[in-house]
């Protein structure tokens, strides 16, 4: 038996969800670059689902759906309510906000694909209700609830703040939900289809993979990004801070990728909003000192920025608090999950490897008062 750690460039499964190809994203054959200059997320969450742009009235009456199914259980905010607040992180109350949500579903448990799909549309219209209800509480405000008449992305910047947000910020966040929708089979949506594939419900193939999103390595490099900014604090700080980092041989993040060897294409459209955002909010410095970060690592190490090294001054230019950078990661990304977690149900095998034994062979128990 041979291992590949970490199972690098074992292809695992077939997808028609999204592909990386020569270091192109393509969603259902989409060029990224395509979707983030042009596409709404709610079009891009159709795509994901149905393999398919929506023409108008599909969109209509899609995004209609996702409004519809918006607002979270009244217990969803009282539970939220009795968390302890000022110690758990948002990624935390989200993995047991959406864990809970499955007991307020009648349908949690029924297989069939109409089924499962009515519980996407619930579950990624609830996440975003479910973040921004927490950031509120936890901040001694009432949740705001969900409008009809707008769309994905202003609705949740709206529910944030209680105001309706510019149409500066709802592009830019539309743009970072866009590119933050699918990306093949990486862990968080592998973690996805292994639990469904177990048959498994959909609320808990959506609750591991916020699991493995929460990590460093993974989506929460987000925040760790944003950490290491406000840390470092000035342009002149970045050179000696990179520098002993590197020394010490610790990893910077937001830089790096298991599949990208020559850049990730999402990080450019990410570089290009923080600079205009942190322009506009008179902030520059955070993009200065992330392109100088970059300029060292890259020059230093050969590695490039990955989808969160921008984003976190994106993120922080819309004013939004850093631990919910991940929680935003996890309101985009349910869209790739739950078209892989129908995937997955529509063609199921269990996903089941295996491991190479290396531990100690042909041991004898001794019983516990001679050990
Ligand atoms: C949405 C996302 O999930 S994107 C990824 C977000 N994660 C991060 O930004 C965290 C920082 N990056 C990393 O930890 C890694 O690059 C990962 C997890 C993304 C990819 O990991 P792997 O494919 O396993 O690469 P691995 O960790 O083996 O790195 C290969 C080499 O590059 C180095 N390296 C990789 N990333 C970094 C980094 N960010 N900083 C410094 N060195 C790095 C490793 O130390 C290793 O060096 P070595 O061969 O001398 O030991
Ligand atoms: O694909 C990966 O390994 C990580 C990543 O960039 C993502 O999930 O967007």
């Amino acid at each position: 038996m041979s291992t590949t750690r970490g199972l690098e460039g074992i292809v695992a499964t077939q997808s028609s969800v999204s592909s990386i190809i020569e270091s192109v994203l393509t969603y259902q054959g989409y060029d990224i670059d395509d979707l983030a200059d042009n596409a709404s997320f709610e079009e891009v969450i159709y795509l994901l689902w149905n393999g398919a742009l929506p023409k108008e009235n599909e969109l209509s009456h899609f995004t209609q759906e996702l409004a519809n199914h918006a607002e979270i259980p009244k217990q969803i905010i009282d539970q939220m309510k009795a968390y302890p607040i000022n110690k758990v992180h948002p990624m935390a109350a989200l993995r047991t906000a959406i864990s809970s949500l499955a007991l307020f579903d009648e349908e949690a448990d029924v297989m069939d694909e109409a089924a499962n799909r009515r519980k996407a549309i619930k579950i990624q219209a609830q996440i975003p209700t479910i973040v921004t209800a927490f950031s509120r509480i936890r901040e001694g405000l009432e949740p705001v609830a969900p409008r009809k008449d707008l769309g994905f992305a202003a609705n949740f910047l709206y529910m944030l703040t209680g105001n309706e947000p510019d149409e500066i910020a709802v592009n830019a966040f539309n743009k970072a939900l866009v590119l933050h929708a699918d990306h093949e089979l990486n862990a968080s949506t592998f973690t996805a289809r292994v639990c469904v594939a177990t048959l498994s419900d959909v609320y808990s193939g959506i609750t591991a993979a916020i699991g493995a999103l929460k990590g460093p390595l993974h989506g929460g490099a987000n925040e760790a990004v944003m950490n290491m900014l406000s840390e470092i604090g000035s342009v002149e700080n970045v050179e000696p801070y990179i520098r002993k980092a590197l020394d010490n041989k610790e990893k910077i993040m937001g830089f790096g990728h298991r599949v990208y060897k020559d850049g990730d294409p999402r990080a450019k459209h990410l570089r290009e909003m923080s600079k205009r955002l942190t322009e506009i909010t008179g902030e520059t410095k955070w993009y200065e000192m992330s392109k100088k970060i970059n300029e060292m690592v890259t020059s230093e190490k050969g590695l490039l920025p990955n989808v969160d090294f921008y984003s976190a001054s994106v993120y922080h230019s819309l004013g939004i608090k850093h631990d919910l950078f991940t929680p935003i990661f996890a309101v985009s990304r349910a869209s790739g999950w739950l078209a892989h977690i129908l995937e997955q149900y529509s063609n199921n095998r269990l996903i089941r490897p295996r491991a190479e034994y290396i531990g100690p062979n042909k041991q004898t128990y001794i019983p516990i008062e001679q050990r």
